[in-house]
Parts: structure tokens; C-alpha cells; sequence
């Protein structure tokens, strides 16, 4: 049985349509991305999925468990960490997790073990009796999530739940969510590609409101051809030598030693680059390739079904 299957999904805010006929399958543990760029429709699916919103058209089931029709049994199986966590900043963490265990119907006598669990899962103990206000915004995140598995659901939504986080959080909270994978789905969505590279097996691509792709991250990689190549080297020509190289098209100067070198598509220019390093000393110390912005992506995407 399928851990979330979405069928014929759309929905209409008063006239325009924010989404339109969305069909998607998840059946293993592990982060799923759901990438969008702002407005593409991520959170309203997420909003569905989790019965915040109700949709216009098309089903949502959930580990066989249909959102509008049972959705108290839809909804055990699900924890949700919207945009915004939904902590209660005047209460301390133990307090929140209480309440947030309580309406999970988590029967009376579980409660302390369950809010315990979560918190430990999320490295938040320590903190159990510090009000959620006096909390860094990465420990206000981690309590967002510890009340989003507290009942120990199958599937975990998260949207943008790296937004806003320093380098130091971010690090941390992608490294917590990997962990949070391990017995159970996690969709995530996020407008930023690098994020859902590093964090997810799978990727679903969704603009104006439809999918556009939905396959495994290598198959993306190999999918989305690179738009350029990043140069670093400790002894670099001037740029109309590099720039002479077949299939380059233009030079952008990072630094002293780095550039970006955009080219026409032939991934051969690298080993053109690498004879040219060796036989003029330009000492190359790294040559990778890069994927367009995500504006390229899904221009590209777009005008290519894919399946
Ligand atoms: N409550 C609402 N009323 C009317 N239109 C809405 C509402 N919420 C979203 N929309 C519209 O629906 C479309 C999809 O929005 P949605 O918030 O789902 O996108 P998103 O991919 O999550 O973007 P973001 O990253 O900016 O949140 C957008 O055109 C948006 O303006």
C-alpha cells in the first residue's frame, strides 16, 4: 500500500487555479523534495495533504486512508511542519509537546513517554522546561518537528523547513531531518535546488500548479544538463585565452583563481580545459560542472515532457 497517493488533485482559490491535476505515488521511507519556486503551488498541495485546505477536485490517501472521508484515520498517520511552526512561544517545550501529544489522541498514560521520545529524537531535552520564546530559531524548529513525529506517524510534511536558518541550524537541521527519514517518509518542499541535491532521494519538480518532473535525484542530475563549469586554477591566463577554448561562451570572474565558464552544452570542453591547463601551466586545482538557476531548470523541464 502507498504511503501518500495524490489523484487528479486540483484546487481554486475563488477563480485561478493554484494547482491542477496532480498524480503522484510514494511508497518508501527516506526525504522526498517537492521543488517549486514561490508560487508554483507546493504549499497548497501540502495544505491538502495534510487537511488543512480542502481541495476542489481529486483524492489524498494516506497509508490507504482517505483525507476527506476518514480523516481522523488519515491523520494519525501524518505529522505536519508548516511554514510557520506552530509552537505556542509562552509555553516551554515539555508543556507544548503535551498539548500537541494531547490532540494527537495519544491516550492519557503515553503521553510523558511520547513528549520524552520526541524530545530526545530532536535533541531537545535539555530544554524541556525553557519557554519556547527563549528558544534560537533552530531550537524553535527542532520543537516544530519533535511535535510533528510525536505520534510516530508514517509520513512527515515539511514545508521550507530550512528557511530562514543560519549556516550552523541548517546544517544541523538537515542532518536531524535525514534522521527523522530513516523509518518514514519526509516530504519537504523547497524553492532553493541546492537544498532538496542535498537532502533527498527522490525529487518531484511542480510550476504553475503541475508537475513536471517526479523521478530519483540521479535521474535529475543526469536529466538537467550543466550550464557551466567552475575554474579554479593557481596559475590563470588571461581571460581571452580561456575564453578561446571551443564551446565556451562567456567568463565570470569570482576571484583571482576562480572562474565560472558558461558553455554551449558539449561536455567534451572539459577535457579540451584540462589540455590546455597542462600544456600552458595554468595549474587547474578543480574543474566542476554546475546546473543552471532554477528559472533554467525548469524552463528546461518544461519544454521537455518527462514522465
Ligand atoms: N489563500 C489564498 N487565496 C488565494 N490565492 C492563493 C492563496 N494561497 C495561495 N494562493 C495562490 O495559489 C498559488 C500557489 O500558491 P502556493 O502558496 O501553494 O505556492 P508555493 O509554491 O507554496 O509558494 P511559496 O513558496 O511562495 O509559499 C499562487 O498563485 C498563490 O498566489
Amino acid at each position: 500500500m502507498s504511503i501518500l497517493k495524490i489523484e487528479n488533485l486540483s484546487h481554486r482559490y475563488s477563480t485561478a487555479w493554484a494547482i491542477r491535476d496532480i498524480n503522484l505515488e510514494i511508497n518508501q521511507t527516506g526525504v522526498i523534495g517537492l521543488l517549486g519556486s514561490n508560487g508554483a503551488g507546493k504549499s497548497t498541495t501540502m495544505n491538502i495533504v495534510c487537511g488543512v485546505v480542502n481541495q476542489t477536485e481529486g483524492t489524498v490517501t494516506i497509508n490507504g486512508y482517505d483525507t476527506r472521508k476518514q480523516p481522523e484515520l488519515s491523520k494519525m498517520e501524518i505529522g505536519f511542519l508548516p511554514q510557520t511552526p506552530p509552537v505556542y512561544t509562552d509555553l516551554t517545550v515539555d508543556e507544548f509537546l503535551t498539548y500537541a501529544a494531547e490532540i494527537r489522541l495519544i491516550p492519557k498514560n503515553k503521553i510523558k513517554a511520547a513528549v520524552g521520545e520526541a524530545m530526545e529524537k530532536c535533541q531537545i531535552s535539555h530544554f524541556s522546561s525553557r519557554l519556547i520564546k527563549n528558544l534560537s530559531g533552530g531550537y524553535k524548529q527542532r520543537v516544530g518537528i519533535a511535535q510533528a513525529i510525536i505520534h510516530k506517524p508514517k509520513l512527515v510534511i515539511m514545508d521550507e523547513p530550512t528557511n530562514g536558518l543560519d549556516p550552523n541550524q541548517l546544517i544541523e537541521a538537515r542532518k536531524l531531518i535525514r534522521e527523522i527519514a530513516q523509518d518514514r517518509t519526509v516530504l519537504l518542499s523547497s524553492h532553493i535546488m541546492s537544498e532538496i541535491h542535498m537532502l533527498c532521494r527522490e525529487v518531484i519538480m511542480i510550476e504553475n500548479g503541475r508537475i513536471i518532473f517526479s523521478d530519483s535525484m540521479d535521474a535529475f542530475n543526469n536529466y538537467v544538463q550543466p550550464a557551466s563549469i567552475l575554474l579554479k586554477m593557481e596559475n590563470a591566463p588571461d581571460q581571452q585565452e580561456i575564453l578561446q577554448i571551443k564551446g565556451a561562451t562567456r567568463l565570470e570572474y569570482i576571484s583571482e583563481k576562480q572562474y565560472r565558464l558558461f558553455f554551449d552544452g558539449d561536455q567534451e570542453i572539459t577535457e579540451r580545459l584540462i589540455k590546455a591547463s597542462v600544456a600552458n601551466d595554468w595549474r587547474l586545482r578543480e574543474i566542476s560542472l554546475e546546473k543552471g538557476q532554477l528559472d533554467d531548470v525548469f524552463r528546461q523541464l518544461s519544454s521537455q515532457p518527462h514522465s
